[in-house]
């Protein structure tokens, strides 16, 4: 029945160019989990959910408009999800106007850790600064004590950089240099080989990763004297595909010589262990129920043809789970005053902060692994960490923040047979 329907607004980055169009594997991950709540007896008794998705491409602007019309359009919203780190941070600014808590599953911007600017919002999605523990974990692991930066100036990773200065003075690990550039590395790249940079972290989307990396061939900033740091979550053959289409002066050849070796650190999306998670499903249930549902879409999953936010959909998945475990706890709540969350309305700002606190104390162990939230609403996450051996990506172990936990499989191996150096040792002549 209609007044027995709990309704919220979904914002999912579908179609267009600019950004992530993650919203393509993130919306059928949402509605799997819409019947999954809905289908749970004592989950939201006497009620169902129900997802009002649009449209954003990614968009702000946009995404604000796909806002609009779901706020001012009947029926009433009780929160918003939404995905990409403009969109949500042009969402979750405008949604404490109308008292909505706003669920981000696939933004990563580390300016969205502001309770200032974002007093409503909470992410399934880990924010960016989430590998820089790890990356000082690593640092201080192989007694590295000396390193570089190289950054694309994008506005995610200039913050992420910020985080990671901080955490470098706190562990008196010095930073010989930063460098930074807009879309063409070469200079940057040259200085780094002045400065004798031999451990440098790695900041940049993939376009720009496949022209860093061949300048580092052209420098011969690369094998038994140097240790590179890029981002886990780039496709795995990243640095052979793509090279005509974006004019890279290297060979497949060259760019794999570049590539052996080199560190990488991401966020875990997908549950690792064999969890029975809330859902009752191992995130590989979760995984073929998800194929099926895209094949049904029309995704040749079998032959690789996946959409885009896959590795993110999890996220998607589970972020509805929270907003349906934060409702039950709300419901309770909210019957001992002789309300209901059919009744709210943008202006009560008491029945959203019942919701507020609800999904701020929210956790569970979901297909993405533990969901937990920080008190910025941050998603509290695990980091993974690979090698690129013999070309192929090794999972070297992964680290716990939280915890300060690294599990560690011994399984790097370093091109010279030994550890790097962080600089050049000047042998004293006798
Ligand atoms: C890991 C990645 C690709 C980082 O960007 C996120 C999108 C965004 O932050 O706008 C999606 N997930």
């Amino acid at each position: 029945r209609e007044d027995n329907v709990l309704h919220i607004g979904g914002i999912f980055p579908i179609a267009g160019e600019g950004g992530w169009q993650g919203g393509q594997a993130c919306m059928p991950a949402a509605n799997l989990a819409l019947e999954d709540v809905n289908n749970e007896k004592n989950l939201l008794p006497g009620f169902t959910l129900k997802l009002h998705s649009n449209d954003s491409e990614c968009e702000p602007g946009l995404g604000a408009a796909v806002m609009y019309n779901l706020l001012y359009n009947p029926p009433q919203k009780l929160m918003l999800l939404a995905g990409c780190s403009t969109v949500c941070t042009t969402v979750a600014e405008a949604a404490k106007m109308w008292n909505l808590v706003v669920l981000c599953y696939g933004a990563s911007s580390p300016a969205l850790s502001d309770r200032n600017r974002f007093p409503t919002l909470f992410r399934t999605h880990p924010s960016a600064t989430v590998h820089n523990p790890t990356r000082i974990k690593l640092l201080q692991k192989f007694g590295w004590s000396r390193v570089a930066i190289l950054q694309q100036t994008e506005e995610v990773f200039i913050s992420t950089v910020e985080d990671l200065e901080n955490r470098c003075k706190e562990a008196g690990i010095e930073i010989v240099t930063r460098q930074s550039f807009l879309t063409d590395p070469s200079d940057a790249v040259r200085n780094l080989r002045r400065q004798d940079a031999r451990i440098i972290v790695g900041l940049f989307y993939v376009v720009a990763a496949r022209r860093v990396l061949c300048e580092i061939y052209l420098n011969g900033l690369y094998g038994k004297s140097y240790v590179w740091f890029f981002i886990g979550w780039y496709e795995d053959n990243w640095f052979e595909v793509n090279l005509d289409k974006e004019g890279i002066g290297c060979t497949k050849e060259q760019m794999r010589q570049a590539a052996e070796g080199h560190l990488t650190t991401e966020a875990l999306m997908w549950n690792q262990n064999n969890d029975t998670t809330i859902s009752g499903m191992t995130s590989e249930d979760f995984r073929q129920r998800l194929n099926r549902a895209l094949k049904k879409d029309g995704y040749d999953i079998d032959n690789n043809r996946y959409p885009e936010g896959y590795q993110e959909a999890p996220l998607a998945y589970d972020a509805v789970w929270s907003v349906a475990l934060a409702f039950n706890k709300t419901m309770d709540r909210l019957s001992k005053q002789g309300k209901s969350l059919k009744n709210f309305t943008y202006n009560d700002k008491e029945m959203a902060d019942e919701i507020y606190s609800a999904i701020n104390s929210t956790q569970f162990i979901g297909v993405s692994g533990y969901v937990a939230f920080s008190s910025q609403g941050d998603r509290i996450a695990l980091t993974q960490i690979e090698q690129v051996i013999d070309g192929k990506y090794a999972k070297l172990g992964y680290y716990d923040t939280q915890m300060d936990n690294l599990t560690w499989h011994n399984m790097e191996r370093w091109i010279g047979g030994k550890v790097p150096q962080d600089r050049t040792i000047v042998k004293k002549l006798l």
